[in-house]
């Protein structure tokens, strides 16, 4: 289901840090745009402090019609969990390194074309999900990948370069972990490089992790990287990138409802780039058209 509607308050969520993008004529281009397009607006600058609660109260004393988050993938989480199961659409401008959530919707990358959807626009429900409780809005793993994400944030630089060196770091000598993944569908026994949860299909980096999910059907993939000979690496990193994981024998793709992952040896995963520990019993379950966004009109 797609609906169009007009916007006449809007509440921004800025991220000053993300993306290490310079964010300085951020607020006055916005409220140029909202001068012209004669919109009442209001700026929330996050602090990585206590910001959800403070959001929830502003959503309900500005009582916003769309909340438009300005960072990355992180903040758009953030401003998802304000929102989700609410009337009240989520619009991303794309500020962060990956941006993934916004490429799976199609959303502009320039902060130019991605304000001009709050004028043009359709509105659309997409699926969400929950590992033990907490949202996940595009993609969550365990395994490499969380490891990876997991030095990433503590390291003193940013960026794509930052992430390519810790994870040719940590690859050299990763040791896979053994897991069980039970769905409403199949099950999966065995040691595992990553297991990545989502309803959308690529990374920020654009690796399409999982070409045929589609982010509204009801139905949400895990995709299993197989333990696999150091050899097969760039095999497996060149199916992903050309969209063809099904042509490698150590990449599946589980289709399904509802699913628990046995997590035996490992604790991290990551849900939208944050660093969360699950524990060893992860319940994943899905909220069907529990987000409305704000998408380019087809
Ligand atoms: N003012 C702030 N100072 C320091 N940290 C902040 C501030 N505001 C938010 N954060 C932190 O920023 C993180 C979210 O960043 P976000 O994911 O949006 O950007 P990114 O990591 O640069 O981009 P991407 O996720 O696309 O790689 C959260 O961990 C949050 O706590």
């Amino acid at each position: 289901m797609a609906t169009n509607s007009r916007f006449q308050k809007l509440l921004f969520v800025i991220n000053p840090i993300s993306g290490d993008v310079d964010k300085s004529d951020l607020e006055e281009a916005i409220g140029d745009y909202c001068q012209t397009h004669q919109l009442k607006f209001k700026i929330y600058n996050t602090t990585g402090e206590d910001d959800l609660a403070k959001l929830k109260d502003l959503l309900a004393s500005y009582a916003p019609d769309a909340i438009f988050a300005a960072g990355g993938d992180g903040t758009v989480g953030l401003a998802a969990r304000v929102v989700k199961n609410s009337e009240v659409p989520l619009g991303i401008i794309p500020m962060g390194s990956g941006n993934g959530l916004s490429k799976d919707l199609g959303i502009p990358q320039t902060f130019a074309e991605a304000l001009e959807l709050i004028s043009q626009h359709t509105i659309k429900a997409i699926d969400t999900l929950e590992l033990n409780g907490h949202a996940c809005f595009h993609i969550s793993d365990l395994g490499f990948n969380a490891l990876v994400v997991a030095r990433y944030s503590q390291s003193e630089t940013r960026g794509p370069q930052t992430y390519a060196f810790i994870a040719l770091q940590e690859y050299l000598d990763y040791d896979c972990h053994e897991y069980r993944v039970e769905t409403d569908q199949e099950t999966f026994e065995g040691a595992a490089f990553m297991i990545t949860i989502t309803n959308s299909n690529a990374f920020g980096s654009n690796v399409k992790i999982n070409p045929n999910g589609i982010i509204d059907d009801g139905i949400f993939e895990i995709c299993l990287i197989e333990s696999f000979p150091k050899m097969a690496a760039f095999k497996i990193m060149y199916n992903l990138y050309t969209e063809t994981p099904e042509n490698s024998e150590f990449t599946r793709i589980l289709s399904c409802k509802q699913a628990t992952i046995n997590n035996y040896t490992d604790t991290l995963a990551q849900i939208d780039g944050e660093v969360v520990e699950l524990g060893k019993k992860i319940e994943i379950k899905q909220l069907p058209k529990s987000l409305l966004v704000v998408v380019p009109r087809e």
